[in-house]
């Protein structure tokens, strides 16, 4: 292939990240960030690796198709622009891959059509990653457009960790099954936490802790996923940001029934209102602790909160997994917040897992191990790379039809 280079875009329900990569060497080209897109103080931070240019623009962008015409724009202006004959394909990360896709494919209509079907059961993702399609095809209809899900990965789940307990036959009419997310950054953290204890991935069992604004926890046997915390859609598992995670399904029919409020209302609740936001007004961590070292009440408890249904996942990944090699806690709370790890693993002792507060409290890029060196039990910091490995896939298969 004489294009070598891969544009990866990460659409979310308000966000666009993206990085251009050459993959003879993965380096970055550039990299980027458009948020709070939709309001009037979207703002857009451009960064090209190669010069060390970095700009940024604030004011309204109203969609995901203008975020994306205005990052095509920045990155032309480095001499970067999707016009570039060095451009091998697009990667999009896609959230809902449904029972369909198990792999990364390239994009055509029917896949297009495929996705906007599972938008009910993505509907803060598929649409956002959709546009970021349709766009894309636009500005450069002879490239080809991979879509990476974030489903994949959890494909390998067995049927016992998969279905709701409810009638199959229902279940299967409205393909309600447990899909799981975050795929590509749990595939990714396993491989790397595998590497940081210089074994196979074959060889290990790693619990994963994703932990970002939406949060989510999978066991991975020998490489493959066994089990994972989110299920038909985000919302189910860890608290997060403003998710909820796992609660008595009854809680919907109350809030409903006693409370009057609309199945709207409700979704708005559960996906939007609640988690840690819900509970205390705030959904960065950062802001949390310090409300917390001022002496916050509210605060306490909502950490509390998170860090109690954290370690139940723990304990429920480790008796899954039967013996557990690493724990790896990634994202943008898995990587940066050491109260929450130390928190999550004090009292784990009895399954062999135990926190160093000194290379807990080390801030590095890389994967690093923060367990004392005696643990049964590896606890690590990887940082993920979903971009990355949106760009590996990609290529490959790229190079696979080429
Ligand atoms: N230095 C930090 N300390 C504690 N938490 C942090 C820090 N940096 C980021 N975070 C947390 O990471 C979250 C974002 O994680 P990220 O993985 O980027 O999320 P997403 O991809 O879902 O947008 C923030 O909302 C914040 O809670
Ligand atoms: C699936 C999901 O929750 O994605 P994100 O963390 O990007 O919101
Ligand atoms: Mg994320």
């Amino acid at each position: 292939m004489t294009a070598t280079r891969v544009l990866v875009l990460n659409s979310g329900s308000s966000s666009v990240k993206y990085q251009l990569l050459d993959m003879r060497d993965r380096s970055r080209l550039a990299a980027g960030l458009v948020e709070r897109i939709g309001e009037q103080t979207s703002r857009l931070r451009h960064t090209c690796l190669t010069t060390g240019a970095t700009r940024e623009q604030t004011g309204p962008i109203a969609d995901h198709d203008a975020a994306l015409k205005a990052v095509a724009e920045e990155l032309g202006r480095d001499g970067l622009g999707l016009d570039s004959p060095d451009l091998a394909a697009i990667g999009h990360r896609v959230v809902h891959g449904g029972m369909f896709f198990t792999e990364p494919t390239v994009v055509d209509d029917q896949v297009l059509t495929e996705i906007e079907r599972l938008i009910p059961v993505a509907p803060l993702h598929n649409p956002a990653n959709l546009t970021g399609l349709r766009t894309a095809r636009a500005l450069r209809p002879d490239l080809p457009q991979v879509a990476v899900f974030d489903t994949a990965f959890h494909t390998t789940m067995p049927e016992s960790a998969a279905r709701y307990a409810i009638d199959p036959k229902i279940a299967d009419r409205h393909r309600i099954r447990r899909y799981g997310f975050h795929g590509t950054s749990h595939a990714y953290v396993s491989r790397e936490t595998a590497r940081l204890l210089g074994k196979e991935p074959s060889e290990v069992n790693v619990i994963v802790l994703h932990l970002g604004n939406g949060a989510s926890a999978s066991a991975v046997r020998g490489g493959r996923c066994v089990d994972t915390s989110m299920g038909l859609t985000p919302l189910e598992g860890l608290v997060m940001g403003t998710r909820s995670g796992d609660l008595d399904p009854a809680v919907i029919f109350h809030l409903a029934r006693v409370g009057g409020m609309s199945m709207d209302e409700i979704d708005t609740l559960l996906n939007k209102r609640s988690g840690l936001f819900g509970l205390c007004g705030d959904n960065d961590m950062r802001e949390i602790r310090r409300r917390i070292d001022e002496g916050d009440e509210e605060a306490r408890l909502a950490f509390d909160i998170y860090i109690h249904r954290l370690k139940k996942y723990i304990g429920a990944y480790f008796a899954v997994l039967g013996n557990v090699d690493a724990v790896a806690f990634t994202a943008g709370v898995g990587e940066n917040a050491a109260p929450v790890r130390e928190a999550a693993i004090t009292g784990l002792d009895g399954l062999g897992m135990a926190v160093d507060p000194e290379l807990n409290a080390v801030r590095g890029d890389g994967p690093r191990l923060i367990s004392p060196a005696s643990a049964r039990v590896a606890v690590a910091v990887v940082p993920t790379d979903e971009e990355l490995e949106i760009a590996t896939q990609t290529y490959a298969l790229v190079g696979k039809n080429n």
